[in-house]
């Protein structure tokens, strides 16, 4: 059967975030993340300059260097956004290490693999004390995407 996944709203405003990688997906996922935490670190060689501001108006932290084993150690959330694949899954493997050997618990998430997803990154509308987020299981981003633009649009002449 075809899986669905619950849309749970969850309190992560202190929560520990790190998200490794600087890119485009990295930024878009760090510029919804920061309307809903506080303790949000990014770490890469390279972030675009979006992220760069961010970290200079003190609402998240870059540390701009590659990623090093144990940079995930205290965190509650992990998202990896690199380009590089085979990191992206050592980040994961790391997660379930943590896990099955301290006690943590660690929620992750990677951009370029679904199958290793704890939680899917949602495509998120807020409007005053409206949120909407939206997902399609895995199956439909760029129809998500589209959803999200439509209901913009609607909400806009609302
Ligand atoms: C919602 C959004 C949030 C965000 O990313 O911010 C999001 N993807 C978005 C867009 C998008 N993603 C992709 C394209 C180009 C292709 C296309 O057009 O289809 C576009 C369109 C674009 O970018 O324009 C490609 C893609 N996506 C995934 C993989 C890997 C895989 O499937 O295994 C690949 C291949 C990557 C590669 O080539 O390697 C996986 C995931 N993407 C998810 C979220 C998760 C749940 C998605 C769901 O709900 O089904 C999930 C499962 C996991 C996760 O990443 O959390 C955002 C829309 C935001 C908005 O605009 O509102
Ligand atoms: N889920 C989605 O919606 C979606 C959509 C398109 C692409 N993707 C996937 O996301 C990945 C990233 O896409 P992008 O467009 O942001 O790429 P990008 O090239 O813009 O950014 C890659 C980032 O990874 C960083 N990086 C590389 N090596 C690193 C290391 N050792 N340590 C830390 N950071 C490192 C780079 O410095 C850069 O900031 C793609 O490779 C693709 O697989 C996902």
């Amino acid at each position: 059967m075809e899986k669905s996944y619950f849309p749970m709203f969850v309190d992560i405003s202190e929560k520990k975030i790190v998200v490794v990688g600087g890119g485009r997906i990295a930024a878009r996922r760090v510029d919804t993340l920061t309307y809903f935490a506080g303790n949000i670190t990014v770490i890469a060689p390279e972030v675009t300059r979006q992220l760069l501001e961010l970290n200079e108006d003190g609402r998240i932290y870059c540390m701009i260097r590659e990623y090093e084993k144990g940079d995930i150690a205290g965190a509650d959330m992990v998202l990896a956004a690199t380009d590089d694949r085979q990191l992206n899954h050592s980040i994961a493997d790391e997660c379930r290490v943590l896990e099955r050997e301290k006690g943590r618990r660690i929620l992750f998430n990677t951009a370029d693999d679904k199958d290793l997803c704890d939680f899917y990154f949602p495509s998120v509308i807020t409007r005053d004390d409206i949120v909407i987020g939206i997902n399609s299981g895995g199956r439909s981003p760029g129809k998500v995407k589209q959803v999200r633009e439509k209901l913009e649009e609607k909400l806009d002449i609302l």
